[in-house]
């Protein structure tokens, strides 16, 4: 709990710019993004936080099915169960798009309910329905410049170690089928992998999911569990988006071992810490503009998808990079790819030669920022000017985008 009252006054200190102690009422809430198939342990593990031992109070927003199709409502239960008026709230989650129509709706309602009640410590968001965390996570990784009083902590997925190849690997749904695979997507985007039912697999099989987790994603820290049992802080301390500014030096260089633990070229083995990282304070996010309908790139978040995803690590070197070019290159990448390239998840160390600052670069979905960290090339931690970027999606080819990186986002 401690810890706990301590990220969000840092994370508070972080927005104001100033080492006041934070105001009563004006923290900022943590949103953690919970995926998972049907029957991987969701239920299990919500139902372990909500009676845990960790000091949050937790309000958790799940779809309910209404009696039209299609529609779902969105409730919040609190720690005891009870459902809390959320005004209302119906979303068209049938196409598992949400990032259009009620991006608005639904920040603002997260925030109202907020406004009106200090009943919650952290949201956790369980999207049942939701093939595609993507857009949600768009959604919840706010703009500073919004005030929000809401943040994405992260995305963490359920898996079933026993099924997971008969899901990851489904032959209907491979490359060149037209059609999504939802489990491969949710690993993707996922800052923290729960491998659950490891008590109903072989040590050869355990060995097969957590290898294919791997080659997914290699980024997200992975927990093996029997019924979801997990330590509290795994799933709900994940501080996956926060700005550098809220981002603790041991974080960031977690995030350089994470970085550097990666084989150049080739999907990568999953580090053992995975550290948050962002922007400093006044840095801004590059957001994919959507005009209130369903677009065709809209349409390309949960439309068409194969088992194709995995991740990989770029490097260039000592190149040194310009922001403006590479802001550029990766809004091309991620907002008008070709050859069924998609990305879901960025995240990176930069050297932007004009500046003597290391850079992070992170990203979901369809937004990105790159901002200079307070960590000076030269020291320890960044002895050399170095950039590494760990692209997650699909159809990725490594030597292409290493290409792109070097002739379209040089200085
Ligand atoms: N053997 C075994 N059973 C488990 C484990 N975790 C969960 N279960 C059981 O698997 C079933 C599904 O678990 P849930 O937690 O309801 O899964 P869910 O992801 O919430 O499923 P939906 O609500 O349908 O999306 C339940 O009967 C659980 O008791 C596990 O680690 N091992």
């Amino acid at each position: 709990m401690a810890a706990m009252a301590n990220a969000n006054a840092d994370a508070a200190t972080a927005k104001t710019g100033t080492t006041e102690e934070q105001e009563p009422g004006t923290r900022r809430t943590p949103v953690t993004i919970l995926t998972g198939l049907l029957g991987a342990g969701k239920t299990t593990l919500l139902r372990g936080l909500l009676n845990g031992d960790h000091g949050r109070r937790l309000a958790v927003i799940e779809n309910e099915f209404g009696d039209e199709k299609g529609i779902e409502r969105l409730i919040a239960r609190d720690q005891e169960g009870a459902s809390v008026d959320l005004e209302d709230l119906f979303v068209e989650l049938s196409n598992g798009c949400v990032c259009c129509a009620v991006k608005d709706d639904l920040v603002t309602t997260l925030e109202g309910l907020l406004e009106r009640s200090n009943k919650f410590d952290q949201i956790v968001v369980e999207t049942t329905g939701v093939a595609d965390p993507g857009p949600l996570a768009g959604i919840f990784w706010l703009d500073e410049a919004l005030e929000s009083r809401i943040f994405l902590d992260g995305i963490v997925a359920v898996a079933d170690a026993k099924n997971l190849h008969r899901h990851v690997d489904d032959p209907r749904k491979q490359a060149g089928s037209g059609v999504v695979n939802e489990a491969v997507k949710q690993l993707g985007y996922a800052d923290r992998i729960v491998l659950n039912k490891t008590d109903l697999v072989d040590e050869e099989g355990l060995e097969a999911a957590r290898s294919r987790v791997k080659e997914i994603n290699a980024l997200a820290q992975v927990h093996e569990t029997s019924y979801s049992k997990v330590d509290p802080e795994f799933v709900l301390d994940v501080r996956g988006y926060t700005t550098i500014s809220e981002t603790s030096g041991h974080q960031l260089s977690a995030l350089q071992r994470e970085l550097l633990a990666q084989e150049p070229g080739q999907s990568a083995a999953v580090s053992e810490e995975s550290g948050a990282a962002g922007s400093a304070a006044g840095g801004h996010k590059h957001e994919h503009e959507h005009d209130g309908e369903c677009d065709a790139s809209c349409e390309s978040a949960h439309g068409r998808h194969d088992a194709s995803i995995t991740s990989c690590v770029v490097r260039v070197g000592s190149l040194g990079l310009n922001q403006a070019k590479l802001e550029s290159w990766l809004g091309k990448m991620l907002w008008e790819p070709s050859g069924g390239v998609e990305i879901f998840r960025v995240k990176g160390i930069v050297n932007i030669a004009s500046s003597d600052h290391v850079h992070i670069l992170q990203g979901v979905h369809e937004t990105f920022e790159i901002d200079a960290s307070q960590e000076a090339w030269g020291s320890k931690t960044f002895p050399e000017r170095d950039t590494r970027i760990v692209f997650i999606g699909r159809n990725l080819d490594v030597a292409a985008l290493t290409t792109g990186l070097r002739e379209e986002a040089a200085e």
